[in-house]
């Protein structure tokens, strides 16, 4: 997987027309026929990750304790088989999937945990290894225990009787539920940010080696490079996996009063995109800043976004090969004066510093996303945010509304209680549907 699909893939002997997986380590004579993946066509990838689904039921739990191979996708065929048993992998359950087996598993026993589900469509789907393990907390049902526990503290307040007593003596539990999922919603969008990517935006003057960055990041030639400034005038967008954490890097035009319309499109198309930043890339011209190395603080302002929240930044000061070694101490000098943020000296041209900004990238990914096994389980998903906030709201308006029409009060809490549900799939048989669909029915 992460590689061309079809080096996994071999024509099946015993059913023709079918693909089967081969060259898997360790596995038994004829095991990879159980993994059978269907049909040929050009959705083989698809069709390599819905066979995981079938040894990930067996090996999940397992692979928790085991790290894959660096860089790809974080889920691995050669991964989850190499941390097996033998016995396991013999299990009857690793069968060819049928058409509609996913949809069918989705829904054993009739019930269906949303949230599991959603953390093993995140899993199917992950591409680094801190998203990987953030899933598979979320499939082991952590999320969807918190979010059951306040349904059912929420049903006892509903379910106790008479009403009139909580004129007198309100009932403890919305306040608690209200209390800690206010807490739960000020997690800083960690969980949300691992799992579709930290917003790193690139931003500076035009011509001081922003897309040569992109570049030597992305090991790839995707933004065009010129020494003509303003080459840069859409924003250019590519995804990197930086210490196992998902980064979508973009690549924006140089900042100015440009006169030329588009260009001037270009630059306002990088301010909004800083606005949604959650770090800013703020590069600048070393050999340019080296003769007064006082204009650092000033320059740097000019390209962080105006307005609050203030967002995490690192400085990059490129183009050091052109420094003599008396202005390169300069200028480190100037950086150490404390008000400016983490800096970091680089040449894209010679790659020297590449290592030391990675570090700083990295450390500040994972400030940014927390570590997925530490403290309670974090908010993934916006569609869960809404619903958390309206459950919020349902539970302040019955607050207010206590002293008053108890009747109304009571529907407030079955609001709440109700939101809640949609979350965890108890409610809402579109919804489940609607995640069925999306996540497990690739090519089955
Ligand atoms: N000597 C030297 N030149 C560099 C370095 N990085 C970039 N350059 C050169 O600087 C020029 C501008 O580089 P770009 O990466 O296009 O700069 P940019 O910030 O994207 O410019 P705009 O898109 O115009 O805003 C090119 O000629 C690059 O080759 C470096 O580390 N050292
Ligand atoms: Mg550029």
């Amino acid at each position: 997987l992460g590689q061309e699909p079809s080096s996994h893939l071999t024509p099946s002997r015993s059913e023709p027309g079918r693909m089967c997986l081969r060259s898997l380590p360790g596995a038994p004579e004829g095991g990879h026929e159980a993994l059978g993946v269907s049909g040929g066509g050009g959705r083989l990838a698809c069709r390599v990750r819905s066979a995981c689904m079938h040894i990930l039921r067996v090996c999940a739990r397992v692979c928790l304790a085991q790290d894959p191979a660096d860089g790809g996708p974080a889920i691995s065929i050669t991964c989850l088989l190499g941390c097996c048993t033998y016995e396991e992998r013999r299990l009857p359950g690793l069968r060819p999937a049928e058409p509609g087996d996913f949809t069918k598993r989705a829904f054993q026993n009739g019930k269906l945990d949303l949230t599991e589900a959603e953390g093993l469509g995140d899993l199917i789907h992950a591409e680094t290894e801190a998203q990987r393990r953030q899933a598979l907390r979320q499939m082991e049902g952590e999320l969807g225990q918190l979010y059951r526990r306040w349904s059912q503290e929420l049903t006892q307040a509903r379910a106790s009787a008479p009403w009139a007593v909580s004129r007198v003596c309100p009932l403890p539990q919305p306040a608690r539920v209200a209390l800690e999922l206010r807490g739960h919603l000020q997690d800083g969008r960690r969980g949300e940010r691992l799992r579709g990517g930290v917003h790193v935006v690139i931003a500076g003057p035009p011509n001081a080696g922003k897309s040569s960055l992109l570049n030597l990041l992305c090991q790839r030639p995707a933004a065009i490079v010129s020494p003509v400034p303003g080459t840069t005038r859409d924003v250019v967008e590519t995804t990197l996996n930086v210490g196992g954490y998902p980064v979508v890097l973009s690549d924006t035009a140089g900042l100015r009063d440009a006169r030329d319309p588009v260009e001037r499109e270009g630059v306002s198309r990088a301010r909004d995109r800083l606005q949604q930043a959650d770090l800013v890339l703020a590069v600048l011209d070393a050999a340019e800043l080296a003769p007064q190395p006082g204009r650092l603080a000033g320059a740097l302002q000019a390209v962080l976004p105006p307005s609050p929240p203030p967002r995490p930044c690192l400085l990059v000061l490129n183009k050091t090969d052109l420094l003599a070694e008396q202005s390169r101490g300069a200028l480190q000098e100037a950086c150490t004066g404390g008000s400016l943020p983490p800096t970091c000296l680089l040449s894209c041209m010679t790659g020297e510093g590449t290592a030391a900004l990675l570090h700083l990238l990295s450390g500040q990914l994972q400030h940014i996303c927390g570590d997925p096994l530490v403290g309670s389980p974090s908010l993934t998903q916006t569609r869960h945010r809404l619903h958390l906030i309206s459950c919020l709201d349902a539970l302040g308006r019955y607050h207010r509304g206590r002293g008053g029409d108890l009747a109304l009060a009571a529907e407030e809490l079955r609001l709440a209680r109700r939101h809640l549900g949609r979350i965890t799939g108890q409610v809402g048989a579109e919804d489940i549907l609607d995640i069925v669909f999306r996540d497990f029915c690739i090519g089955k």
